[in-house]
């Protein structure tokens, strides 16, 4: 089943989702509007005909812009949900169909009161789309002024990783740098620690090992969690456990892994795009690769060494 979803974006940056009415599939739930492709319609056109029907508004599919394929199995019913971002329409939209619909920022949307195929798209809307990773050889105290030089060049997302520093070295440094990171609206991502994440309220990283080994989200939703995947297998098991996104390396050749072989753009590509999670490219990446990832299918571009210029 093909399923169109409409991620309509206001002035004010404000989105509209729309609570599914009662006797219908995920009933009571909050969703982006839209809906099934009826046979033979093309997608972009169903999702013009959804609008109308549903929220009597008139859209101009040419104005779309692609956000994020979700392919989602609710056991009862598989689907391909694919979320377009709509910023032009005519009329005023209204609950023709819905339950209720509602503007919100994105981040005032409590991602569990969303339909769960929906919590990815969320998450492709405010993430930000740059990740950078601390070098795994610098000091608390370089890592610090580096982290601190990314927040004031208007990094938002930021991976805390130290692997030669000793756990709670790399906790303290931190902890320390936690208020400045709040008054910069961003978040940290603490590399495979997640009792620190959990005593400090940060984000985690998890590595591949760790996605294998947990039976559950180690953190509760609004605390993000990261997966390190390197294949599709990595992938499914980030999206099951209810991860937030996950970074799908090695993209390119890189210095701080100089011996796995890289996955190169067309494979990622394939790889990202059947994820069912936002999905950062990494690997020999920095800024300048971004236009190229997100054609990729990309979210944004993680990376290390390009990021610490
Ligand atoms: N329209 C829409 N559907 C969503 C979203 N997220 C999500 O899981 N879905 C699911 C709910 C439904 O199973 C399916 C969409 O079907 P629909 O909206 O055309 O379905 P419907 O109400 O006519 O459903 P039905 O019970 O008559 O089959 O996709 C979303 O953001 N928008």
């Amino acid at each position: 089943m093909h399923v169109m979803a409409g991620v309509l974006v206001d002035g004010a940056g404000r989105i509209l989702i729309a609570q599914r009415p009662p006797g219908k599939h995920l009933a009571g739930m909050w969703e982006f509007p839209g809906g099934k492709l009826e046979p033979g319609e093309a997608p972009l056109a169903a999702l013009e005909r959804e609008l109308d029907e549903e929220l009597g508004i008139a859209v101009d599919p040419l104005s779309f812009v692609d956000l994020i394929r979700v392919p989602w199995n609710y056991g009862e019913r598989a689907m391909l949900l694919e979320a377009v971002v709509v910023r032009a329409w005519s009329g005023e939209p209204r609950a023709l169909d819905a339950a209720a619909i509602a503007w919100r920022l994105p981040h005032d949307i409590d991602p569990a009161m969303l339909a769960p195929a929906d919590r990815p798209i969320l998450a492709a809307l405010w993430l930000p789309e740059h990740y950078p990773i601390t070098p795994a050889d610098a000091s608390v105290a370089t890592a610090s002024t580096l982290v601190r030089a990314a927040l004031a060049r208007g990094e938002r997302l930021v991976q805390w990783r130290l692997p030669g520093v000793a756990q709670d070295d790399a906790r303290a440094g931190a902890a320390a740098l936690l208020p400045e990171v709040a008054r910069f609206g961003a978040q940290l991502m603490l590399s495979r620690d997640i009792d620190g994440a959990r005593q400090l309220g940060t984000g985690v990283q998890l590595s591949s090992v760790q996605l294998r080994e947990l039976t559950e989200r180690p953190l509760p939703l609004g605390q993000l969690v990261g997966a390190s995947c390197h294949d599709p297998d990595e992938l499914a098991l980030a999206s099951t456990l209810g991860c937030d996104f996950a970074t799908l390396s090695p993209v390119d050749a890189t210095q701080s892994h100089p011996d796995a072989p890289p996955l190169g753009w067309p494979r990622f590509a394939k790889w990202a795009e059947n994820a069912s999670l936002p999905v950062y490219a990494l690997g020999g990446l920095g800024p300048a690769d971004l236009a190229v990832a997100k054609m990729h299918a990309a979210q944004g571009v993680a990376g290390i060494s390009a990021f610490c210029a």
